[in-house]
């Protein structure tokens, strides 16, 4: 018998996207098989926030195919982008919850919007998943009583919450100091183990990168120029990887006394 498909959550063909004269994706390709994380690296400007807003319909290609759990994106009316709007899990830099709220009320709230749902399923299904971000005693607290790192894990549970198959984090360490990145590492390690979400992680902090990824794509002048499993990615040949990984290294042994090496 014939081994069935192999799923992926995202593919992208051959996508372009200008702004203006600006032409930022310039053909690219990506593969993300169901079930895995991939971290996509690249300079400051290189467009992976382009890249990553082209999968929840935010933006739509010049050209090329974007495909979201095997559904193309060019063929949904409203109706379908929104089942697959379901499907994501999206964690944006500053992941933005509400001040008035409290912590479960925050994380109640897509539930409430999305689903409806009785009061006791919500407050059922909110103790779950503040549970599973160790966030329960804080259930009560409003943002501005909780560190950065509880404050990224509450952000974590209010787009988790809904149980969507796919992942995108955008730059989830930003602003936070290396204890706290550890918290955003255990964070994107929870949504791959005790989810089994698949995930599309832009970061650029390069260690927590190899920490949480099956796979590193580098997007480069438009185009994923390496995409491999992080021992490839690392042994890459291709110039441009090596020169991000190299200059990324000499960041580091700037900002540290300690001698810089690649995690493993
Ligand atoms: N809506 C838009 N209109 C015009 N230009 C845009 C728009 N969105 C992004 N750009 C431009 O596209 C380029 C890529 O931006 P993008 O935010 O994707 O970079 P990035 O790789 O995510 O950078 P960083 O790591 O600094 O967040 C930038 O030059 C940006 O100014």
């Amino acid at each position: 018998m014939a081994e069935p498909a192999q799923r992926n959550a995202i593919e992208l063909e051959n996508v372009h996207k200008s702004f203006g004269a600006q032409h930022v994706l310039r053909g690219v390709d990506l593969v993300v098989p169901t079930g895995t994380t991939c971290v996509l690296l690249g300079v400051s400007g290189s467009g992976k926030t382009v890249l990553m807003k082209h999968l929840d319909g935010l933006l739509r290609p010049d050209r090329g195919t974007v495909r979201v759990d095997g559904e193309d994106l060019a063929w949904l009316d409203a109706a379908g982008m929104e089942r697959v709007r379901r499907k994501l899990g999206i964690l944006f830099q500053g992941g933005a919850l509400f001040d008035s709220l409290t912590v479960e009320d925050n994380v109640a709230f897509p539930l409430r919007e999305r689903l409806h749902l009785v009061e006791r399923e919500v407050r059922e299904r909110v103790r779950r998943v503040l549970a599973l971000v160790e966030l329960e005693d804080a259930a009560k607290l409003r943002p501005g009583e909780l560190s950065g790192g509880m404050l990224k894990r509450a952000a974590f549970a209010r787009a988790v919450v809904l149980e969507p198959k796919i992942l995108l984090y955008d730059d989830p360490t930003a602003g936070l100091d290396p204890l706290r990145t550890r918290s955003v590492v255990d964070v994107i390690l929870t949504g791959k183990h005790r989810l089994q979400a698949s995930a599309l992680v832009i970061t650029p902090d390069v260690a927590s990168a190899f920490q949480v990824a099956d796979s590193l794509a580098l997007l480069h002048e438009g185009r994923i120029i390496e995409h491999a499993a992080p021992e490839a990615f690392r042994q890459s040949q291709h110039p441009a990887v090596q020169a991000f990984l190299h200059d990324w290294l000499s960041r580091r042994a700037r900002a540290s006394r300690h001698p810089p090496a690649l995690p493993r």
